[in-house]
């Protein structure tokens, strides 16, 4: 019998330049990602993670004109944002259907050189959060908004969900957030980008099915069910009583674990620190008290420590955001990764085809239907 990785544990199923672990410190393109979250903004990182090089100021100038122009919608979008407010459908369904339905208003759709398939990633890059910030304006009866020039991604994203132009502080905290969930290797979502496209199908086939393994709480899902935890658990008085009862039905803890990081990710101390500040600032302290308590259990209990979607609950909920877009947020920043590896994997591609171990049935016979 073969030797079965189950989950795909440990596997190297390909080589790629744009990100990776070392000794527990993701890395960009070669950057810490301490190093970006501090100084960088998320354009200059989607261009990194699309050319493997940072840009000078003339192309980050040509990427904001690029982003800012593609942001605008086409308007038959919105009688689907409608439709999916009426299904009530959760936002990441909804954004899962938009995505595939941009090919419709992509005049290149089925042009696949190389420069239409970057000018393509900045087209998707830059529509994502304006299809997540519009299905949440029309199911809340609120007008769509267009985006304001000469406002940073992060701040028109924000802009167009809420309104108003963020504050200083919660530009430059959205900006951090983008940074830090923007890629990860061979992740589930990002593999699957990867699996589809190399059959050489389109990149919003290769974004759609993306967002689809995103949407699961074991990957992506798991900051809108960690938000969903802090809210059932309310005080930190029952904090103890709620996670050991869920241990002992041998629930997952959303937010808690990782296939890679055994000694922690790298990323949750930024949102720690980020969600202490703004629960603190937002008069909502007790909610960053009852995420430690839960942290210091989870250490204890399981020697599990808290992953990229823990503290980045507390973070979005703090900022107003509604709890369903938490996903749809992740995607966003994501979109930025996705797109690097759909290019990379045309760039190197031969088709993702494994193997499997056969467990079932053999050497059965077809029995006339009466028979059975
Ligand atoms: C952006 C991201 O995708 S980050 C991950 C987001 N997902 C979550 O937060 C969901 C909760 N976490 C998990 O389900 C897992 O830790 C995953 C999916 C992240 C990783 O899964 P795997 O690498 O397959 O780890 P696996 O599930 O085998 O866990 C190993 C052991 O730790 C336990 N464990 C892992 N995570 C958790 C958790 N969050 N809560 C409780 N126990 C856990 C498992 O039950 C298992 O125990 P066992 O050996 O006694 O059966
Ligand atoms: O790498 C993973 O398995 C999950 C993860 O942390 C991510 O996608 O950011």
């Amino acid at each position: 019998m073969a030797q079965v990785a189950k989950g795909l544990e440990g596997i190297i199923a390909s080589e790629t330049e744009i990100s990776t672990i070392i000794d527990n410190q993701l890395t960009y393109a070669g950057y810490e990602i301490d190093d970006l979250t501090e100084n960088a903004l998320f354009e200059e990182v989607m261009f990194l993670l699309w050319n493997l090089r940072l840009p000078n100021e003339k192309e980050l100038e040509d990427l904001n004109e690029k982003l800012f122009s593609y942001m605008t919608l086409n308007p038959r979008m919105y009688s689907h944002f409608e439709d999916y407010a009426t299904d009530k459908v959760h936002p990441m369904t909804g954004l899962r259907t938009s995505l595939s339905y941009l090919a419709h208003f992509d005049p290149d759709a089925e042009v696949f050189d190389e420069e239409t398939n970057y000018e393509r990633a900045i087209r998707i890059q830059a529509k994502v959060s304006s299809l997540v910030a519009a299905f949440s304006r029309v199911r809340n009866g609120k007008e769509v908004i267009k985006p304001k020039k000469d406002l940073s991604y992060a701040a028109n994203f924000l802009y167009m969900l809420r309104g108003e132009v963020p504050s200083k502080v919660e530009e430059e905290g959205f900006n951090k957030a983008l940074i830090l969930h923007a890629d990860h290797e061979f992740n589930a979502s990002t593999f699957t980008a990867r699996v589809a496209v190399s059959t050489l199908s389109d990149m919003y086939s290769g974004v759609t099915a993306a967002a689809g393994a995103l949407k699961g709480p074991l990957h992506g899902g798991a900051n809108e069910q960690v938000m969903k935890m802090l809210t059932e658990i309310g005080t930190v008085d029952n904090t103890d009583a709620f996670i050991k009862q869920k241990l002992e039905e041998k629930a997952k803890i959303m937010g808690f674990g990782h296939r890679v990081y055994k000694n922690g990710d790298p990323r949750a101390k930024y949102l720690k620190e980020m969600s202490r500040r703004i629960t603190d600032e937002t008069g909502q302290k007790e909610l960053f008290e009852i995420s430690c308590r839960i942290a210091e259990i989870m250490k204890e209990e399981k020697g599990l420590l808290p992953n990229v979607d823990f503290y980045s609950a507390t973070v979005y909920h703090s900022m107003g955001i509604e709890h369903d877009l938490f996903t749809p947020i992740f995607a966003i920043s994501r979109m930025s990764g996705w797109t690097a590896h759909i290019l990379e994997q045309y760039r190197t591609n031969r088709i993702m085809r494994p193997r499997a171990e056969y467990t079932g049935e053999r050497d059965r016979k077809y029995e006339p239907i009466e028979k059975r």
